[in-house]
């Protein structure tokens, strides 16, 4: 459905986006994911054909889109700086690209109808876009794009501005919608959970090149390298020398899984790979600080040796803060980095 090839934008010197190739196919979800200035947004701008492009090429169905205006794209598009408009009712505003379209006035109102059902606001089209909560606003502005029956829905932030509870609702909701309607979308956000959550897959952007990209599971599981591990939020990653099933690390020696890469190379270890146990039988370690997450219990351990550890236990396990743990290592817990 949509390809890129070196895709290359440059902003004076600075290259925004670096020989970028991307494949999106037909009915898949691809999330974007990376820091501030990674170049998450000049993508999505250049596939709408909103950025011109210094190089390569944005190609939809198999069609090269140079040249090609963004309303010939047919491309919906939901910008977090893509307000709606507040002089006209929800009705008026999800209308926007039928009326562009010369859409007739009977087939507008059908499709504003089913479209504001679809999104959860049915009947709500003489209501005033102003007098709307933050996540109705959303989703009207969703509706709005989807209304054209777009062959690829871009979403920039779509969450953004949303409370977490409301965000992680939507999420679920828009997985949902997007899988029954079989829309082909292309997001960026900065927000892991939500992009873990919406995908079916992740393309992690790092200083305008792809990291790495994988299912939302192959990529929390096998980070590629220690910027990718450290941008999931994982803590727990140091220099290791990896020889056969074993790594001398600032923690002592770990077993990493059969199969590792050999050498030098940094290691990370999920914290679920950190276990308790009497402070004699692993690293000796104090326990730091708690948090306490519903199903489970997240500490921080200070080891007698190098920089703290994550850890995660169960409710009744949880030690106190300032206890003396020892902590040992699980192998299937631990990835040898790139
Ligand atoms: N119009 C512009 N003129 C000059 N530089 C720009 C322009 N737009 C983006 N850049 C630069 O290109 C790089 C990529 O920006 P981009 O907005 O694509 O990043 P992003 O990953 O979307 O960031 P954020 O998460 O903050 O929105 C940044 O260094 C940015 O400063």
């Amino acid at each position: 459905m949509l390809t890129l090839e070196k895709v290359t934008v440059r902003f004076g010197g600075r290259l925004a986006l670096d020989h970028v190739d991307l494949a999106v196919a037909d009915h898949e979800t691809v999330c974007v994911l990376g820091p501030s200035g990674s170049g998450k947004s000049t993508l999505l701008r250049a596939v709408a054909g909103l950025q011109p492009v210094d190089g390569g090429r944005v190609l939809l169905d198999g069609a090269d889109q140079s040249g090609v205006p963004v309303h010939r794209r047919g491309v919906g598009l939901m910008f977090q700086d893509h307000q709606l408009f507040p002089q006209r009712d929800v009705g008026g505003n999800v209308a926007f690209g039928l009326r562009m379209r010369g859409a007739a006035k009977g087939e507008q109102a059908r499709r504003v109808e089913e479209l504001l059902e679809l999104v959860g606001l049915p009947g709500a089209e003489r209501r005033a876009v102003a007098r709307l909560s933050g996540g109705e606003q959303q989703r009207v502005a969703l509706a709005r794009a989807l209304a054209p029956s777009p062959r690829l829905l871009m979403l920039d932030e779509p969450l953004g501005q949303l409370d977490r509870g409301l965000r992680e609702r939507l999420v679920v909701e828009l997985r949902q919608l997007f899988g029954r309607l079989g829309t082909t979308v292309l997001a960026v956000t900065h927000d892991q959970g939500e992009a873990f959550a919406l995908a079916d897959r992740v393309v992690v952007m790092r200083d305008g090149r792809i990291a790495q990209s994988g299912t939302p599971r192959e990529v929390w599981q096998h980070p590629v390298d220690e910027f990718t591990a450290r941008f999931l939020g994982f803590e727990n990653v140091t220099e290791a020398t990896v020889r056969g099933e074993a790594a001398d690390t600032v923690w002592g020696t770990l077993p990493v899984p059969p199969g590792s890469p050999q050498g030098e190379r940094p290691l990370l270890v999920r914290p679920a790979g950190v276990r308790l146990t009497a402070p004699a039988d692993g690293l000796r370690c104090t326990v730091e600080s708690r948090t306490f997450r519903g199903h489970h219990v997240a500490l921080r351990l200070r080891p007698e040796s190098g920089p703290p550890l994550e850890a995660v236990c169960a409710l009744r396990d949880t030690p106190d803060e300032g206890a003396e743990v020892g902590a040992v290592f699980l192998a299937e817990e631990v990835v040898v980095l790139g």
